[in-house]
């Protein structure tokens, strides 16, 4: 089986370089695996780069193992540069990936290897290697990545034209607007002064007050046509969400909109959807966790004060899901505050679907952003985006990860 090796010697705290060649290089000698090609990345979208042009000089149809060093960010561009450019794919279709975790979050990593409890757990040699022991050992098990597909789409230039797709976008980890995008949009101005992971607390500062305006449609799960689900805290299980046609409608403003695959965390300890883990998902599905303010009793119209006075419950919801994920059980009391035991409608809501659409209101440029596995890209004017999560395809590349 042919096998590649790609670190990104910028992610995270900048160890990459210095572990692959302390750990995981001599580990794959020590084991005899035969590695034909070693990249370190020099820039943003190389390790995709560096994949196709590799699987472009494969003749056979065997699958490709890579062992990749990095964040979210560099498997995110491996995998959208492979479902763009069918070239290399048109014979090697499965691609089986051990990660290492150099990055700054490592959602994906962490999910499927929680960090043990104690300090420094998550730099622990042991626990970086768990996925490429997996793979060296020669029985260890592999779960396919689920992948969700986002189209940006722009209106029709006449009356009753079709919306063209301007970008599509892939992600393997999240898929979010709101507040989660906005967070990420200005933390990237923060990365030089704030490599690790205060940024994204920093960043989130500058956005609390905001809320979002647009509305969103939930989608019924392909191809089993199973409508938008809802968690209910008193059951403790999904039921069905009240569908008209297979589709939930949600009116804005939001304040937080954020879709999940294949993790259950953004980062080892923060559990924004956890019930992926505790509820596994059926296939082609997506979990999403939704804050829409005006859901709070006390509150009843968009402006300055509500805003204000809506951050403590959006924090709230934020510090919980470290608490294990708590998040997902707060519930409102007749005066609106998010006591222990209070039976009122819920902070959160959390659906579990086969995609969505984001109309965001043409007056909130804001509401414009969508996030992909930590990249910023923009809904152009009076456009909107449609995400679909897909756990299989029969055209596309498939990828599955190694895991212990
Ligand atoms: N040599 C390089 N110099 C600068 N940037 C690079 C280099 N090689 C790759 N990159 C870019 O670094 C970015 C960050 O990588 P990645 O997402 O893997 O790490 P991270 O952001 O630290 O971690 P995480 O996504 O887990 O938070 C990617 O967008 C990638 O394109």
């Amino acid at each position: 089986m042919p096998l590649l090796v790609i670190y990104n010697p910028a992610c995270g705290d900048r160890s990459a370089k210095p572990f692959f060649q302390e750990h995981v290089l001599p580990l794959l000698t020590d084991q005899g695996k035969k590695v034909d090609l070693t990249v370190e990345t020099t820039h943003e979208g190389h390790a995709g780069q560096v994949v196709s042009e590799f699987l472009r000089g494969i003749t056979g149809g065997e699958p490709l193992s890579v062992v990749i060093g990095s964040g979210d960010g560099t498997v995110n561009e491996v995998v959208n540069e492979l479902f763009k450019d069918r070239s290399g794919t048109a014979t090697v279709r499965r691609i089986y990936i051990a990660l290492v975790p150099c990055g700054t979050a490592n959602a994906l990593y962490s999910s499927l290897f929680p960090v043990p409890s104690g300090e420094g757990a998550a730099k622990d040699i042991d626990y970086r290697l768990q996925s490429v022991r997996a793979f060296v050992s020669g029985e260890g098990k592999r779960v396919p990545l689920s992948l969700a597909a986002t189209e940006l789409k722009s209106p029709a230039s006449s009356e009753g034209g079709t919306d063209t797709v301007t970008k599509t976008i892939v992600s393997v980890v999240v898929t979010s607007t709101s507040l989660h995008a906005a967070i990420l949009h200005s933390s990237e101005a923060l990365r030089a002064e704030h490599p690790g992971l205060e940024r994204f607390k920093i960043a989130a500062e500058q956005n609390s007050t905001k809320w979002f305006k647009a509305r969103a449609r939930l989608l019924p799960t392909s191809p089993s046509n199973t409508a938008p689900e809802i968690y209910d805290s008193g059951s403790k299980s999904f039921v069905p969400a009240s569908a008209e046609g297979g589709t939930v409608e949600l009116q804005g403003p939001f304040a937080y909109f954020l879709s999940t695959i294949n993790v259950d965390r953004l980062e080892p300890t923060f559990r924004i959807t956890p019930l992926s883990h505790s509820i596994p998902p059926p296939p082609n599905t997506c979990d999403i966790v939704v804050i829409r303010p005006l859901r709070d009793p006390t509150l009843s119209e968009d402006d300055a004060a509500a805003r204000e006075q809506f951050v403590a419950k959006t924090w709230a919801a934020m510090m919980a899901a470290y608490q294990e994920g708590a998040h997902v059980d707060l519930r409102y009391d007749e005066k609106g505050a998010l006591a222990p035991g209070s039976q009122g409608e819920n902070l959160i809501e959390y659906y579990r679907c086969g995609g969505w659409e984001w109309h965001p209101d043409s007056s909130d440029e804001d509401a414009h952003l969508v996030c992909s596995d930590g990249a910023i890209n923009v809904i152009e004017p009076n456009g909107w985006a449609e995400c679909r999560a897909s756990t299989s395809s029969e055209d596309r590349p498939t990828f599955e990860i190694y895991v212990a």
